[in-house]
């Protein structure tokens, strides 16, 4: 065996240890206790066997006719008390486990990791291998020793009685061994192949179920082409299954013939010794017992060592995400984040997101000034989200610095920095919890009178008081209570607005970025929700971005991103006057505005949204 999986079993040992000291010293107990019991009845039937046979009266059997009660009752009641042993072992492991796993996730304080598919491949054999590999490592390594003991105990009777049936008995085991570890190999092996497949058949199960894609998957008519996308991968999966199994019968049905033969072979030669009197009629019950125990306690053996042998590969990729280091370099001792006054400061910022990845950013300098607003605006694929990620420390720029009143983000807690920070992304999340938890996931110490505040200032309050339940309405069809209708869904803008009053909740924050905020929102909620931000965005830093050029018009700075670089930057009146990428994009917007306005765009239009928006912007312009 070796090493890196002797140390396996001691971190599972270790575990098990801190989860439940008493279940795992119980079930060690008890797996003892249980290993000695079987041999202890072939032993004392012998002796009431052959006492029997020799004519001794009942007073000098009593002892081992007593023994034998007991230890049946033992080989009967042991297996009931080390169950419930090791199940509560193995509800305790499971805690302990997943606590771990998950502090682990939570340490990565960037998104690399969870972008990466070897890792993501990992994280998903790690979170099951933590629903059972350490209490199969735990449990089956209780067992082997339980086996062992029983072994033990039967191979010293058989070899009073026959000491060569023991070299024959082992022969025939070495081979079932050697089967049974190949075939955890390779069970294991396939495991890996088969797990993208996996991944691949749950995204598309999850096409064929998830609310959110139920309208698409209906409107193009996608089911059976996904149903078929999903079998083609179940059936990949069921193949390179069977293969193991073929496998494992061809072998696994081979080695037990050879058992049973040297079983039968013995079983004749004892019960040839016992005609001619060379063993007694005790001798042969032991024999048969220890026959049939060695047989059972090696095939235990062979078994628990082959799903120890999976169990400690599928842990190790538990331990591999335990063990991973933070996909940050986090600072021991981290320079305390000062509250922002005099600016953030991005300093020859270049960026991709891997070394295989092309520049996302090349080369910015930008400097984003206390108490003011600066809207990035550029096309699709531009590089904005990415500098706002950057700018929460997502991830670090491959080259150049990012600063904070001069401090570097990479000398800085990321978790410091991020509670200086709102924030509003393009791909905000929608929660399955209640509308206040959904607010309140903004700022977990905030009280119910803030949430209701934050929701006040989103314009969403209205919305959530006429709820089923108000602020503990169950914002979800799926984890509604099963008795009642009471989970309900929001609307896309109102989805929005939840998102935004999160973002507000945090009282102390320092930078707001909101990337796209009022995407989902119809014309006048988009007004509304750019007031709103605009007398809330007050003296705070704020980074907006938005393809609705009216809505960023009154920013202190407005700067352009093209292909990863600042092509243009100046205040709205600046750019226009410059005639450039901007005022390019904001002409060719407002003349298809008013292109779809005498196309007959409704109230709700994206012409009217421009023309609502634009003109209240500049009355409220600096
Ligand atoms: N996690 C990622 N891994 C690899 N590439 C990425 C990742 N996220 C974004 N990109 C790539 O980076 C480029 C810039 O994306 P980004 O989201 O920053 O653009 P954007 O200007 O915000 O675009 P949009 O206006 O469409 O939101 C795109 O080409 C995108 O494919």
């Amino acid at each position: 065996m070796a090493n890196p999986l002797l140390g396996r079993i001691r971190v599972a040992a270790a575990l098990a240890w801190t989860a439940h000291p008493a279940a795992a010293v119980s079930a060690a107990v008890l797996g003892v206790l249980s290993g000695v019991a079987p041999v202890a009845t072939a032993w004392l039937t012998k002796l009431v066997l052959d006492a029997i046979i020799r004519g001794d009266g009942f007073a000098a059997l009593a002892p081992a006719a007593a023994g034998l009660a007991v230890a049946g009752l033992a080989v009967i009641v042991l297996p009931h008390l080390a169950e419930y042993a090791k199940a509560q072992l193995r509800r305790s492991l499971r805690v302990l486990i997943y606590d771990r796993l998950f502090r682990a996730v939570n340490r990565h304080p960037g998104l690399s990791r969870f972008e990466t598919p070897g890792f993501h491949d990992t994280l998903r054999l790690a979170y099951d291998a933590s629903g059972n590999a350490p209490d199969r490592l735990v449990i089956g390594v209780l067992a082997i020793g339980q086996a062992i003991i029983t072994l033990a105990g039967f191979a010293a009777s058989l070899a009073a009685i026959n000491p060569l049936m023991i070299v024959v008995i082992a022969l025939a085991a070495l081979p079932t061994a050697r089967v049974e570890l190949m075939l955890s190999r390779k069970r294991a092996e396939v495991m890996w192949d088969i797990t993208p497949a996996m991944r691949r058949q749950v995204f598309f199960g999850d096409l064929l179920t998830r609310p959110e894609a139920a309208k698409e998957v209906r409107l193009f008519g996608l089911g059976d082409y996904l149903r078929t996308r999903m079998l083609d991968e179940v059936r990949d999966i069921n193949r390179a299954e069977r293969d193991v199994d073929r496998r494992a019968l061809r072998s696994q049905g081979a080695m037990a013939l050879l058992g049973s033969a040297v079983a039968a072979g013995g079983l004749i030669w004892a019960i040839a010794g016992a005609a001619s009197g060379d063993i007694s009629v005790g001798d042969v019950t032991v024999f048969v017992a220890a026959v049939a125990g060695v047989q059972a306690a090696l095939t235990a053996i062979v078994r628990h060592w082959a799903d120890v042998h999976n169990a400690l590969l599928m842990f190790g990729h538990y331990m591999e995400v335990v063990a991973a280091e933070p996909d940050l370099p986090v600072p021991r001792e981290p320079v305390a984040l000062p509250a922002l006054r005099r600016g953030i400061e991005l300093r020859d910022v270049w960026f991709r997101y891997s070394d295989e990845h092309p520049w996302i950013l090349r080369g910015v300098d930008l400097f984003i000034p206390y108490g003011r607003t600066v809207a990035l605006v550029g096309v699709n694929g531009a590089g904005k989200s990415t500098l706002v990620k950057l700018l929460c420390r997502m991830y670090d720029p491959s080259k150049g610095r990012i600063t904070w009143d001069g401090v570097d983000l990479r000398d800085v807690n990321p978790a410091d920095l991020r509670g200086r920070i709102g924030a509003v992304f393009q791909d905000y999340m929608d929660y399955d919890l209640t509308a206040a938890e959904n607010i309140q996931l903004g700022d977990l110490s905030a009280g119910r009178d803030q949430v209701r505040e934050a929701a006040r200032r989103a314009g969403v309050h209205d919305t959530i008081a006429a709820l089923p339940r108000g602020y503990d309405t169950m914002l979800s069809r799926l984890f509604g209570d099963r008795d009642e209708q009471s989970g309900v869904s929001l609307s896309g803008g109102q989805w929005q607005r939840l998102a935004l009053a999160r973002a507000y909740l945090r009282q102390r924050q320092d930078l707001l970025i909101l990337d796209e905020p009022s995407s989902g929102l119809d014309a006048q909620a988009e007004h509304e929700v750019h007031t709103g931000l605009r007398a809330y965005r007050g003296e705070r830093t704020s980074v907006l971005i938005s393809h609705r050029l009216g809505t960023v018009r009154d920013a202190d700075l407005i700067v352009v991103l093209s292909e990863g670089r600042i092509a243009e930057r100046g205040t709205h009146d600046e750019l226009m006057a410059s005639d450039g990428e901007y005022a390019r994009l904001f002409t060719l917007q407002a003349a298809g505005d008013e292109t779809g306005s005498s196309g007959g765009a409704g109230d709700d239009g994206p012409a009217e949204s421009l023309r609502t928006t634009t003109p209240s912007t500049r009355s409220a312009g600096r």
